[in-house]
């Protein structure tokens, strides 16, 4: 785990409140994530945890709540403006172009921190070519990045399932984001896959990224991750390292009272 205490603040998020119908999902939930982070989002079923994130990411407007990115106030209105503002998200069932290559998938990521546009793309302008060349090779980077380089001309939809996750955190990565969330990032991998998305992860943090995760496997972010929220029924029940949060009582009682994941 890294000393990230007194870093720069990436996101901060305050008083998130989500209902749904009668349901009130998410009461006043806040999070501050430092620079170099790995911060995880954690509780039991039905906890609100998809909420915050869709929150975060620009897929549900919340009923309240301010929105903090980097020092500047942004509203996640929409997913490809929190895309541009700096947000990439991976999804628990992975969307990926599953007819284009791997590499592909990266480039698409890429486009959005691209100048020439549309009428480039049209006109081929020499502009456009060359930027083209310069995304695909810093698809195929992040794509050796992430341990799938050989992969690179493969259809997306022939990979295995941990190296199509590895990919979707390729394609994250590409829109050079101050935040990367991961929705769920290690649901059916192997015992082998957890510990190498465990490695992809730190190395990730190590290179000052930041990241929020959610995550069902509890050993997973208890091991990872430097600082985590617990949510239970929609209410923020514990803040801390995981140091903290494990021996919090009323995380505890809300483990044991839905069994436990
Ligand atoms: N679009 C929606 N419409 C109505 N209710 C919803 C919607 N999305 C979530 N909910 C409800 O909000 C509550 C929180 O759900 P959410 O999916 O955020 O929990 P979670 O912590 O992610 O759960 P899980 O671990 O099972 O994925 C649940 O009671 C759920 O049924």
């Amino acid at each position: 785990m890294a000393d990230t205490a007194d870093k720069e603040v990436v996101l901060k998020v305050a008083g998130i409140s989500k209902r749904f119908g009668g349901l009130q999902a998410l009461s006043d939930v806040g999070i501050t994530i430092r620079r170099g982070q790995v911060y995880g989002l954690i509780g039991p079923n039905g906890a609100g945890k998809t909420t915050f994130f869709n929150v975060i990411t620009g897929l549900y407007t919340p009923d309240a709540g301010s929105f903090e990115l980097a020092g500047q106030p942004y509203e996640p209105r929409a997913v490809h403006l929190v895309a541009k503002a700096g947000i990439a998200r991976t999804f628990q069932n992975i969307r990926l172009f599953a007819e284009m290559t791997a590499l592909e998938n990266v480039m698409v990521g890429r486009h959005i921190r691209t100048r020439s546009g549309l009428a480039g793309a049209i006109f081929r302008t020499k502009g456009f070519v060359q930027e083209e060349a310069a995304i695909a090779q810093r698809a195929q980077e992040l794509l050796d990045y992430v341990g799938i380089g050989k992969y690179a001309d493969y259809k997306a939809r022939t990979l295995s399932y941990g190296d199509q996750r590895r990919l979707e955190i390729a394609r994250a990565l590409a829109t050079d984001p101050q935040l990367i969330a991961l929705d769920e990032p290690a649901a059916g991998m192997n015992a082998t896959e957890k510990v190498q998305l465990r490695e992809l992860i730190d190395r990730i943090r190590n290179d000052d990224r930041t990241i929020l995760l959610i995550e069902h496997d509890v050993k997973l972010v208890m091991g990872l991750c430097d600082r985590v929220t617990v949510l239970d029924y929609g209410k923020q029940i514990a803040e801390g390292t995981p140091a903290d949060v494990q021996k919090n009582e009323k995380v505890i009682e809300a483990y044991l009272g839905t069994g436990g994941h």
